[in-house]
């Protein structure tokens, strides 16, 4: 059963409104249940060191700002398969544009978008399951009133890029045409040497001058597109070119003074995409990282912090990754050993072609191949210290099969008895039909969380971590606050999420424990009823 008309009835959960300023907020009580983990001076008899577990109780008060602003995503990147792809579906949701197919008429949806089309279980009515749609926890931008702009090298309109990306039905294409024709992304900051050299033929819509004034730029650019749409919130998301590492450099990237007096003399070694987060922070813009780069030097990370700037990241997990992140957490957490993963996939859009030259597939290798470090590191049973399987990534730049990537994995593991088993994979990911719902979904709740404020009892109400780790499940490689431990297993990132957003509205955390179905004494069980 769904449901999507609820009130949350407890006392740890009431609306109020702010007498002076009119606003309105949810504020809820949460008591967060956690456990410490303290050594112990004593010794087990085998002389083992001995820990205790402390069970502890943390009351946080979440407060979030009901009222949802006028919302723009800014996308830079705008003209690629996935900033076109994402821009056609939102005009086709919110048109309700229908199209035909050689199999039929078919209807625009957001599928794949866990916050449009995902659920959450909250309970059970007259024996039967109930749900809610993700979206009604928490006051969420519907999409179908957020505005599209951005930035791309390349001149073409939003329409010829459509057509360029070759992802969407024709008949779409051909309706969806004289809405995004008119579309032409902001010319943007480019520097060849941090992508490939084959990317440079794309390169005719740059802007020039020192990377102050491209800065500058940028920040005008968002201001404009606000003023020109009576926009309140931009959120601002990387889907441009994969680039190279930046080498990161004591006295340019490792302070923000460092780096912004580098910017200022122009030092060669700073990324567009750094350059895009920084005057993203400074504009007070939440900056999201699509793609694996570096983008976030630690001057960036200190910028955002000393600003409160929300920044989040990096490289979507769309298919082929978040595959494995559930696969190897399935694998480790039932106690069997990977010892061995091997993923290929070929794929032939613009990302593949940018990809297959050497410095910027090791971005994309660098964030594929360490996915599985946490679930590793879950399992001390199973590995020895510094031990982990065998893990290789390839990815290969074959144009015939355009954005519908194929993945081909092959995961091996010791089972029991010195047994194994060989599980292979292929899976055909059509790389922005699966990227574009996050993108949305990653700026839809970015911009939510700058209406989200907390505090620990004692405490002022402050704004949640700018290193906004409530975006990892969107995340190949999450981008955490000092001494947060990365979740790259998806369960995990789905449930801290998830539940992040019960404790908002005042539900408790879901724990999967259906106690109420087996340990109720007396009353016969709701399933058997
Ligand atoms: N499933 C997926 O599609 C997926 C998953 C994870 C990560 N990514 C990453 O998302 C990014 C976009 O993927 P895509 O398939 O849309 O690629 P794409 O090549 O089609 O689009 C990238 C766009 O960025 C533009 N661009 C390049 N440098 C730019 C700059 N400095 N400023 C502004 N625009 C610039 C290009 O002209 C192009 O239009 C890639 O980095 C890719 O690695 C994609
Ligand atoms: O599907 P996934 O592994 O999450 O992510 C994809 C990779 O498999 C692919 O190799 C790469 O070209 C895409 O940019 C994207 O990163």
């Amino acid at each position: 059963m769904l449901i999507d008309k609820f009130t949350v009835e407890s006392a740890t959960v009431r609306t109020i409104e702010d007498g002076a300023t009119g606003i309105e907020y949810v504020e809820s009580e949460h008591a967060y249940a956690s456990t410490r983990v303290e050594r112990r001076t004593s010794t087990s008899v085998e002389g083992k060191e001995c820990f205790a577990l402390v069970p502890e109780t943390k009351n946080f008060t979440i407060r979030t700002r009901t009222s949802v602003p006028k919302v723009g995503i800014m996308l830079v990147g705008w003209g690629g398969n996935n900033g076109s792809t994402l821009t056609a579906g939102m005009l086709a949701n919110k048109h309700d544009v229908t199209w035909n197919t050689k199999d039929g008429v078919r209807k625009p949806n957001y599928y794949g978008s866990l916050t449009q089309s995902g659920t959450c279980r909250v309970g059970h009515l007259e024996g039967e399951e109930v749900y809610v749609p993700f979206k009604s926890l928490m006051p969420l931008a519907n999409p179908n009133d957020v505005i599209v702009d951005g930035w791309d090298i390349n001149d073409a309109n939003l329409a010829d890029a459509m057509e360029r990306a070759k992802v969407l039905d024709f008949d779409l294409q051909r309706q969806l045409r004289p809405r995004m024709e008119g579309m032409r992304p902001r010319a943007s900051v480019f520097d060849p040497k941090f992508v490939a050299r084959n990317q440079l033929s794309r390169a005719n819509n740059v802007i020039g001058g020192s990377k102050t004034e491209q800065m500058a730029q940028i920040r005008a650019d968002i201001r404009d597109f606000k003023e020109k749409n009576g926009i309140d919130s931009v959120v601002v998301l990387w889907t441009a070119n994969t680039e190279r590492y930046s080498e990161t450099r004591e006295g340019v990237h490792d302070t923000e003074e460092n780096l912004r007096n580098a910017i200022k003399t122009g030092e060669e070694e700073i990324s567009p995409s750094t350059l895009f987060a920084l005057a993203c922070i400074d504009e007070h813009t939440p900056f999201i990282n699509g793609s694996p780069q570096n983008t976030f030097v630690p001057g960036v990370v200190q910028a955002a912090v000393r600003l409160n700037s929300i920044i989040g990241g990096d490289d979507f997990k769309t298919g082929q990754t978040k595959m494995k992140s559930v696969l190897v957490d399935y694998l480790i957490g039932a106690g069997l050993k990977p010892t061995s993963i091997v993923s290929y996939n070929h794929l032939g859009n613009n990302d593949g072609l940018n990809l297959s030259a050497p410095q910027t597939f090791r971005s994309k290798e660098i964030s594929k191949a360490n996915v599985v470090s946490d679930m590793v590191a879950s399992n001390p049973l199973l590995y020895d210290e510094g031990e982990e399987p065998d893990h290789t990534v390839v990815i290969k730049y074959v144009p015939n099969v355009g954005d519908s990537k194929r993945a081909m994995d092959e995961y091996t593991s010791a089972i029991f008895m010195n047994g194994e088993n060989t599980i292979v994979m292929h899976n055909t990911c059509e790389d922005s039909l699966l990227a574009a719902p996050l993108i949305l979904d990653l700026c839809l709740v970015a911009e939510l969380l700058t209406r989200v404020e907390v505090k620990c009892e004692g405490e002022q109400f402050h704004s949640i971590h700018p290193i906004a780790v409530l975006l990892s499940y969107w995340s190949k490689a999450p981008l955490v606050p000092n001494g947060m431990p990365i979740v790259n297993a998806l369960a995990k990132q789905r449930a801290m999420l998830e539940n992040f957003f019960r404790a908002a509205v005042g539900l408790a955390p879901e724990n999967n424990m259906l106690l109420e179905y087996f340990a109720v004494t007396g009353q016969q069980s709701p399933a058997s009823a």
